[in-house]
């Protein structure tokens, strides 16, 4: 589908009256306009927008609503939050309906997969796209925004050869002829593999700003480490780590960034375990905290997308979902791709003194599944001085992993009305430091109270590792196949605001805190929001109140994107 929205789309002027500026761009650079490119000449758009009652409307410039035939696998046409973007880059001013705070000066960027197919080949999985950013430059109330295709090495050779030329997190590359002749050919794939050679470093999911100020975009691939200028949104080059770690390939898609340094986990593969490494701001040097050896007898290390820190410690997850060597050397992925499901082997969490390196606590846990840890903290119950306990937060989906299959392309475009995403919910784990052996998982907060949906958080950054109250998430108003309404939740008094308008895909609420702020949720959420009708528009939600304050509509739909960081203006 995305070709062929991308074709009409190309051959169409789009005009929209802008009442500041006018923008031209070319869309000559997706995959697909690619090898229509090289025979036409590029045609300019025009992006010119109008102001009706306030709001400004795009005029011709969204893609024109296709016929029911016009479809991918004969379904209706899908939502934009799964459409490929249809440009590789777009910038301009965006007509703001509302009133920015005067405060908030500096840019928003998101990153995340945005396009989905290489000519015909349309991908599996909502991971497999190509990384996408996208900016919200808030100035004194105005916001110039833009998006624009991230140039790794994995996606320059989709565009020059016209295929898949690295593994993505779903999508293996086709052998080649010599690839079946040469005996010795799965050997070479799996050294291929190992040393990380045909691994993507499409960086798709997250984006931080480094103490130093480098802005960096990240996958769990390690060699998908991109450095970015947030300004442009130009590819400057690989973030060359300087350590001797990145032969062990994999990394913990999020690691945990703050002023003077970096944290991250790099799992190991050939000894189950992981490495907790620190980089200091400014160096480009990972240093090795220490090491923890994971407790299950698998093969596999628990699979680690994300993990937490509080004051003093970290804390590693080991998940009972785990990387499986067997399933990455398959070409067909299996319903959990390159992981497997080993609840028998058990569940722990382990926790690593920063200081040391010592492991000082590794509780079984029950079964979990977790993208995304929220916040973690240290708790001194006996009022004694010195912490008892540890309490981890996490998006949890009731240790049931279809959730990794729901996002699969397929299902987010056709499912239409149906109530077809598994329940979620803030799950609480308290692991005691007393040498107990195990540790609890609760629930939150009631998950009926944010639609049974529960992912891409975020918490005001000064509570990072302390003891917090706000949880922004994306939420449910149901019946969904994904999470569609943001919520705002009170951990402490469990109670649950949620922001929702018909037909949208919501991506991460974003928490910015208003400098000078006192109180924890005095700041602004920001969203991107993918409509129903083809559109998008950026939203600020008072971070109290979770009430509108603003919304800025972009002249064009933009696909549903993953984590994004806030750089403050110098
Ligand atoms: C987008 C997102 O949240 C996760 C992306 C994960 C990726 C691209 C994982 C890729 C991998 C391979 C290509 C092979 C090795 C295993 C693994 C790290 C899962
Ligand atoms: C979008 C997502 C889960 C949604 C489920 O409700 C997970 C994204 C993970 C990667 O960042
Ligand atoms: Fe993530």
């Amino acid at each position: 589908m995305a070709s062929l929205i991308t074709t009409k789309a190309m051959m169409s002027h789009h005009h929209v009256l802008s009442s500041t500026r006018i923008t031209t761009l070319y869309s000559d650079n997706s995959i697909n306009d690619h090898q229509h490119i090289k025979t036409k000449p590029q045609i300019p758009v025009r992006l010119i927008s109008q102001r009706i009652s306030g709001v400004t409307r795009a005029v011709i410039n969204l893609p024109a609503p296709l016929p029911e035939k016009e479809t991918v696998e004969g379904e209706r046409r899908c939502h934009v939050a799964w459409t490929s973007v249809q440009q590789e880059k777009w910038e301009g001013e965006l007509t703001v309906q509302g009133k920015i705070p005067t405060w908030l000066n500096g840019t928003y960027l998101r990153n995340g997969p945005g396009l989905w197919n290489i000519g015909d080949h349309d991908f599996r999985h909502l991971f497999d796209g190509y990384s996408t950013l996208v900016k919200l430059q808030f100035d004194d109330g105005r916001i110039f925004s833009g998006h624009r295709l991230l140039e790794s090495d994995a996606y320059k050779a989709a565009k020059k050869h016209k295929k898949l030329c690295y593994r993505e997190f779903s999508e293996t590359p086709k052998p080649t002829r010599n690839t079946f002749k040469n005996p010795f050919s799965g050997i070479g794939e799996i050294v291929r593999i190992f040393s990380g050679e045909s691994l993507t470093d499409n960086a798709n999911t997250g984006v931080v700003r480094l103490g130093d100020g480098r802005v960096m975009c990240l996958t769990e691939t390690q060699k998908g480490s991109i450095l970015v200028d947030h300004e442009t949104l130009e590819t400057i080059g690989k973030f060359e780590y300087d350590d001797g770690l990145s032969d062990h390939m994999i990394q913990s898609a999020h690691p945990i960034v703050t002023e003077t340094e970096m944290w991250t986990l790099i799992p190991d593969l050939v000894k189950p375990g992981y490495r907790v490494v620190r980089m200091e701001a400014g160096s480009n040097k990972r240093e090795v905290v220490g090491r923890v050896k994971c407790r299950a007898g698998s093969w596999g290390p628990g699979w680690v997308h994300s993990f937490a820190v509080t004051e003093n410690y970290v804390v590693i997850p080991e998940m009972p979902l785990r990387y499986s060597v067997k399933n990455l050397l398959r070409a067909e992925p299996t319903p959990l791709y390159k992981f497997e499901w080993c609840p028998a082997d058990g569940a722990f969490l382990h926790v690593m003194s920063k200081l040391t390196g010592e492991v000082v606590a590794s509780v079984e846990v029950p079964a979990y599944v977790t993208f995304h840890f929220i916040n973690a903290y240290e708790e001194d119950e006996n009022g004694e001085g010195k912490a008892t306990v540890i309490i981890a937060d996490c998006c949890e989906h009731n240790a049931d992993t279809r959730i990794l299959d729901m996002l699969r392309l397929h299902t987010l475009r056709s499912s239409h009305g149906h109530d077809v995403l598994p329940d979620a919910r803030i799950g609480r784990f308290r692991i005691p430091l007393d040498g107990r052996k195990y540790g609890k998982l609760e629930t939150a907060v009631e998950a009926e109270k944010h639609g049974r949906a529960m992912d891409m958080c975020s918490i005001n950054p000064l509570y990072l590792g302390l003891k917090y109250r706000y949880v922004y998430a994306c939420g449910a108003k149901r019946p969904c196949n994904f999470p569609n309404a943001l919520s705002k939740v009170d951990i402490v008094d469990k109670k649950v605001k949620n922001w929702h308008e018909h037909g949208i895909i919501p991506s991460e609420p974003f928490f910015v805190p208003r400098p000078g702020a006192t109180h924890e949720d005095d700041g602004v959420v920001i969203s991107i929001v993918s409509e129903e009708n083809g559109g998008s528009f950026a939203i600020l939600l008072d971070g109290s109140s979770f009430e509108e304050i603003a919304r800025a509509k972009f002249p064009y739909g933009l696909p549903y994107g993953l984590h994004g960081c806030w750089i403050p203006k110098n």
